[in-house]
């Protein structure tokens, strides 16, 4: 399987402290790979190394064959990568249906020549021809709110039913789920996600598994954090684990989940929070 992002001696330093130590990793297109290990195994660090919300001291991202390396956040998301957060973030005052539009809309500036080449010029360029194609814009409007809602719909009666309301109005899973989608409505070639089941309960993670399981049907390569084992367990191709900023192990869930290494370093941490793999 080629790679589509591949990681190669990654670190991250906070004055003495290693969070990213020497981290390689490579996920193949249409893969789930899973990044797990203890609180502050240096997880999140990692992500934000690969999404451009912080720049390593040593080591290179590629994606697609591409060095990436330090390219800030936006540039990444119109090449194609996509992330939520740990604690979710989406854009309180908008409705579920324009929060998703905003992915939609990053995608289509992406994907839009700049007109004329000339720096600066793109967005006003854009503004006279909206003026002159109405139609065309409208339309082109129209095609993209159809393409949110149906990926709203992916979230069934959890959100279709609140397609305009506010998302300082809905619960924290709800939130979740359209921070999900927003990144969706990115169309992106790699989606990462950040304990996308951190504060849902037990029937709201079995239905946010079907939907990763549904996304990774359809060909999505995701790179996933997740504390919940059992959730890594039953979706991922493969299971990294870090541990104090190292990668300890790494391999099919079977195999990691009965590495002496794994089962030390879970035991070693008291505050894991989480069953230790069985
Ligand atoms: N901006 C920062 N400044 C200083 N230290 C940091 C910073 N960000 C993270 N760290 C430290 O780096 C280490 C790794 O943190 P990180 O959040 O990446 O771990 P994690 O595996 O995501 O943990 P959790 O499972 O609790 O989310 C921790 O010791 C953390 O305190």
């Amino acid at each position: 399987m080629p790679s589509l992002l591949e990681i190669r001696g990654l670190t991250r330093r906070f004055g003495g402290l290693t969070a990213v130590d020497a981290v390689d990793l490579h996920v193949g297109e249409g893969e789930l790979l899973s990044v797990i290990g203890p609180n502050g195994a240096g997880k999140t660090t990692l992500f934000n190394l690969v999404t451009g919300l912080d720049k390593p001291d040593a080591g290179q991202v590629l994606f697609d064959g591409q060095d990436i390396t330090g390219l800030p956040a936006e540039q990444l998301a119109q090449r194609g990568l996509a992330r939520t957060f740990q604690h979710g973030r989406v854009f309180a005052n908008l409705s579920v249906l324009d929060n998703v539009l905003v992915g939609a809309h990053t995608r289509l500036r992406a994907v839009k020549p700049r007109i004329g080449g000339v720096p600066g010029l793109g967005a006003l360029a854009e503004l006279a021809l909206a003026l002159v194609q109405p139609g065309a814009v409208r339309r082109e409007e129209q095609a993209l709110r159809e393409e949110a809602r149906e990926i709203i719909a992916l979230f069934g009666e959890r959100l279709a039913p609140r397609i305009d309301h506010p998302a300082y109005s809905l619960s924290y899973a709800n939130r979740r789920r359209v921070e999900i989608a927003r990144a969706l409505a990115l169309k992106p070639r790699l989606l990462l996600l950040d304990e996308p089941t951190a504060g849902m309960n037990e029937s709201e993670t079995a239905e946010m598994l079907e939907i990763i399981r549904g996304l990774k049907a359809r060909g999505q390569t995701i790179l996933l954090i997740e504390h919940k084992l059992d959730l890594v367990m039953q979706l991922s191709d493969r299971v990294a684990v870090l541990d104090d900023g190292r990668k300890i192990a790494e391999g099919l869930p079977d195999e990691v989940r009965n590495d002496p290494a794994v089962i030390e370093a879970y035991l070693g941490h008291r505050h894991v929070g989480e069953a230790v793999p069985a």
